[in-house]
């Protein structure tokens, strides 16, 4: 059967059409497969850009808040030391310092660096803070050293300052075995050490070696009166057992030992809760708060400012004078006297309240400074409302920086 002419062209446009539309369609086919590759490709780069945008931003962030604590950190750091005397080999020696981190031990690591020595500080900091000596750290003439020196202790040094113990009552009565062990065996460490090195000593011993005294004012040749199981007994008979080794060694030894009985001290460093009378009623009076007498506050006490026990404490160890040596202030106030002193040096609305008496409170305190005099030319410089107006701006400061009456309010309690 043949077709006709017009069939076969109609048949072959059919034809030619259907390849079309199947080509057509192929084509779209691979077209749909190729977009969809595409887009699921771009969508996996954009996912693989969203992690990387992600931990991009991360990093930063970390960056950043590493940035912030270096900067921290460097703000502590003083970028310039205080500058210090270049003293050569035959003239700087290599002090260590026990209770360095502490209040009289900071100033007194002050005053050597300055002079040019190695100062090697060793501190519990049971009260002391690395704060008070941070502006020395990274010095290369100084050293600080965590350690507890009622365990044993191997370094070497030329002299050393033995200055560790708690010293406010309310902390030494708060641990009094604490505070046995630190005058005793620290004591035997520290003299042991000395002894192996030929190190020169000098004892911080107290005016509580006299406790509540019959002869007024105290010379170093009185032997005091101590109630030996009293709460004050683990400081003043732990500072008595210090002197008594001191010379122990020194006579079986041979060793050089110093010993400075030191009186009431106050100024700048001093804890906010360090719990003494200066410290507590400076706070009071800046607080507005009632200014705590204890008992009568008839009972007396002399105040020397910090910078005059510094210079009578380097003055004695550089002496040849091996008896013990009290460095105090003479002028003698009642607790009263001294309330009224700092309430009107602080101004403000405080009230001088008299609550409970403190068990064993030594009735009157005063140093005879003749010895100190004579033999080391030492007298203090630094009259009370002078030093006193300095230890009221340091405190003013430390309340601000630390917003410490938010905090918490000093401990007023007896100890
Ligand atoms: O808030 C207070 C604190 C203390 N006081 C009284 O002020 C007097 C002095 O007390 P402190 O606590 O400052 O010091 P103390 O004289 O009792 O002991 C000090 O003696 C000499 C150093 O060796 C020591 O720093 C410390 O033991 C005491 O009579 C005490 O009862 C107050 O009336 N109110």
């Amino acid at each position: 059967m043949s077709l006709s002419p017009w069939k076969t062209k109609k048949t072959f446009i059919c034809i030619t059409t259907l390849v079309i539309v199947c080509m057509l369609y192929i084509k779209y086919c691979d077209n749909t497969d190729n977009t969809a590759n595409e887009s699921l490709h771009l969508k996996d780069i954009k996912g693989r850009n969203d992690i990387i945008k992600h931990d991009l931003e991360e990093t930063a962030f970390k960056i950043n808040n590493l940035k912030e604590k270096i900067k921290i950190l460097e703000s502590r750091m003083p970028k310039h030391y205080p500058e210090v005397r270049f003293l050569n080999y035959v003239h700087k020696k290599r002090i260590l310092i026990t209770g360095g981190a502490g209040f009289v031990g900071s100033h007194l690591v002050d005053r050597l660096m300055l002079q040019g020595h190695e100062v090697i500080v060793v501190d519990n900091f049971f009260t002391g803070r690395k704060l008070n000596v941070e502006q020395w750290i990274g010095h290369m003439n100084f050293e600080l050293i965590h350690h507890d020196i009622i365990n044993p202790l191997y370094i070497e040094v030329d002299e050393i300052y033995h200055l560790a113990s708690p010293a406010s009552p309310p902390h030494y009565m708060k641990n009094p075995v604490k505070t046995i062990k630190t005058n005793t065996l620290g004591t035997i460490n520290i003299l042991g050490l000395a002894r192996r090195l030929g190190a020169r000593v000098l004892i911080a011993s107290t005016s509580e070696v006299y406790g509540d005294p019959d002869i007024h004012p105290q010379p170093e040749t009185y032997w005091g009166h101590v109630n030996p199981i009293g709460p004050r007994a683990c400081y003043d008979e732990g500072k008595r057992i210090s002197e008594t080794l001191a010379y122990a060694y020194a006579k079986q030894e041979n060793m050089s030992i110093r010993v400075a009985r030191i009186f009431n001290t106050y100024g700048p460093r001093m804890h906010m809760n360090d719990g003494r009378v200066v410290s507590n009623f400076i706070l009071q009076a800046l607080q507005n708060d009632v200014i705590t007498v204890y008992g009568s506050g008839e009972q007396t006490r002399s105040f020397q400012f910090i910078s005059d026990l510094v210079d009578g404490l380097i003055l004695l160890m550089n002496s040849n004078y091996t008896l013990p040596v009290n460095l105090g202030n003479p002028i003698e106030h009642t607790i009263n006297e001294f309330a009224t002193i700092i309430k009107e040096l602080v101004g403000g609305r405080s009230t001088i309240q008299h609550v409970t008496e403190v068990e064993d409170d030594p009735q009157r305190r005063r140093p005879d400074i003749t010895r100190a005099k004579t033999v080391l030319n030492w007298e203090p410089k630094v009259p009370l409302n002078e030093g006193l107006q300095k230890t009221v701006d340091y405190f003013k400061k430390e309340l601000k920086q630390f917003n410490y009456s938010q905090r918490s309010k000093i401990s007023v309690e007896n100890p």
